[in-house]
């Protein structure tokens, strides 16, 4: 590493930021499929901007669409997910920690040396526009700086850089796999300590996590099936879930399909829906009348329960303690037996004596990190306690909401063993219940493991890594 450092190129320091024009200024010829992912990076880096919204916001405003609009998602979510790799190569071809580095000439180094390591665009291509666009942003005086990184940065290919800068494997397999994948250190050990493995299958997972998923819709029950949604969306009915369909890769909008517009279908992982449905399908003795929805923002998973309630003569009750959510709520399962409640779900004041309780709870979301490419690199290690504690504690809200022979069904889109087993573990000691065997709720679904809990992978199943519970009051 040290060797490479020598004759590195000096580069602008933090703590003389690059100075700004009033407004910048902009070449003529500016690519505007780059400047749209530079400016989405920069928007994800400085306001913590979520990069899909964001990228579907300027590419509307901008009125950017077709080829353009094609590369300019490419790029931005690719650079986005791939960070930490370009990065540690970044990091090889300065002369100083990046932290000393601008923000905005760090955005370009990374969208350059994403092009450079990760797609065809030719070099020379590569590198020019990047540096036009770091001319403009943070002065002229930068470009000859981003020029000479993103030359070096050039010199090998990602496989070479991968051989010069991941770790052993044999001695850190997973700091190997997660360098390789563009995954955070500890977001692969926690994939490795699901899984139970650190060798193919971790790499598996975590090459499917890198990858973009399939988008599926749910077949509203009652008004339309998974059979006729396919035949009317082009798309091919869903392996496991028995309202899913899965849209055929370059489908456009799925908002603008008509069954969508006309609420017969929604977009939602078959990973949620199958957890939906499990929800469902524990059998009760006695009454199955009164549902909970005990997290139910934005409604994904409330609208497939409330259409379920509809044809079982069943009602449901959706709490959600963010307004906004709450208001998402109200509108997706607006026409189906669903009261939505602004609450805490942890004090809902909701009457006890619930049949059925889902609880799906706020996570880290590392299961469905291929949906959103920055979030692998904002979440911490140290998010985790907190969520564990506020997970633990709807837990338990919901055995208490429960009836005695009623059930409770605990999902997470995580994999993370702290917010999967460690609290369902933790909350079983306490309270009266009893872990059934999830995996009978999910029908025909392959490689569940031994149970009795579900957990769900995107390279098993092609879902997002949904963790699924069931325990009934006893
Ligand atoms: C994983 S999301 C639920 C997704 C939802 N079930 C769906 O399928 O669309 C978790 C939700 O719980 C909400 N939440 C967070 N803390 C809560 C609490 N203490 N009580 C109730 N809801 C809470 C969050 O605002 C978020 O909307």
């Amino acid at each position: 590493m040290n060797e490479h450092r020598r004759g590195r190129p000096a580069r602008p320091q933090r703590g003389r930021p690059a100075p700004r024009k009033s407004g910048p200024r902009r070449p003529p010829h500016e690519d505007p499929a780059r400047r749209v992912a530079l400016d989405v990076l920069r928007a994800v880096r400085e306001r913590d901007a979520y990069a899909n919204l964001e990228l579907s916001q300027q590419l509307r405003a901008r009125r950017i669409s077709g080829r353009d609009a094609g590369l300019a998602t490419e790029l931005t979510y690719g650079a986005a997910r791939a960070q930490g790799l370009l990065d540690a190569v970044i990091d090889a071809c300065v002369d100083r920690p990046l932290s000393q580095v601008d923000g905005v000439v760090l955005d370009c180094l990374r969208l350059g040396a994403y092009q450079l390591l990760r797609t065809r665009i030719p070099e020379h291509a590569s590198v020019t526009a990047t540096v036009d666009l770091a001319r403009a942003d943070a002065g002229s005086h930068t470009a000859g700086f981003v020029n000479a990184v993103l030359r070096k940065v050039s010199e090998k290919d990602e496989a070479a850089w991968l051989d010069e800068l991941a770790p052993s494997a044999g001695t850190d397999a997973i700091g190997n796999l997660a360098l390789r994948t563009a995954h955070p250190r500890w977001i692969a050990r926690a994939f490795a300590e699901s899984l139970g493995d650190k060798g193919p299958e971790l790499e598996a997972a975590l090459i499917a996590d890198d990858t973009r998923p399939d988008v599926h819709l749910v077949a509203r029950p009652g008004e339309i099936s998974a059979d006729e949604l396919a035949a009317v969306t082009g798309g091919e009915v869903a392996p496991y879930s028995p309202y899913g369909v899965r849209l055929p890769a370059g489908t456009g909008d799925p908002g603008e399909l008509e069954p969508v517009r006309e609420r017969m279908a929604s977009v939602q992982d078959e990973g949620s829906q199958l957890c939906a449905v499990a929800a469902t399908r524990v059998p009760l003795e006695g009454t199955d009348e009164r549902w909970l929805d005990l997290c139910a923002g934005p409604g994904g998973k409330a609208t497939l329960l409330g259409a379920l309630a509809a044809v079982s003569g069943a009602t449901v009750d959706a709490v959600e303690k963010a307004p906004h959510r709450a208001r998402l709520v109200e509108k997706a399962t607006d026409g189906l037996p669903v009261t939505v409640h602004v609450a805490d779900g942890r004090d809902s004041g909701l009457r006890p004596g619930y049949d059925r309780v889902l609880v799906d709870a706020p996570c880290t979301g590392l299961g469905s990190l291929r949906r959103r490419p920055e979030a692998r690199w904002r979440r911490q290690p140290s998010d985790v306690p907190e969520l564990v504690k506020l997970q633990d504690e709807l837990l338990a809200a919901a055995l208490d909401l429960v009836r005695p022979g009623g059930v409770v069904t605990y999902v997470v889109c995580s994999p993370h063993l702290a917010e999967t087993e460690g609290v369902v573990a933790d909350v079983v000691r306490k309270a009266k219940a009893q872990t059934l065997d999830a995996r009978e709720f999910f029908d025909g679904v392959p490689q569940l493991g031994d149970g009795p809990y579900v957990q769900l992978w995107p390279h098993r199943h092609g879902t997002d890594a949904m963790f699924c519970a069931v325990l009934r009051r006893t």
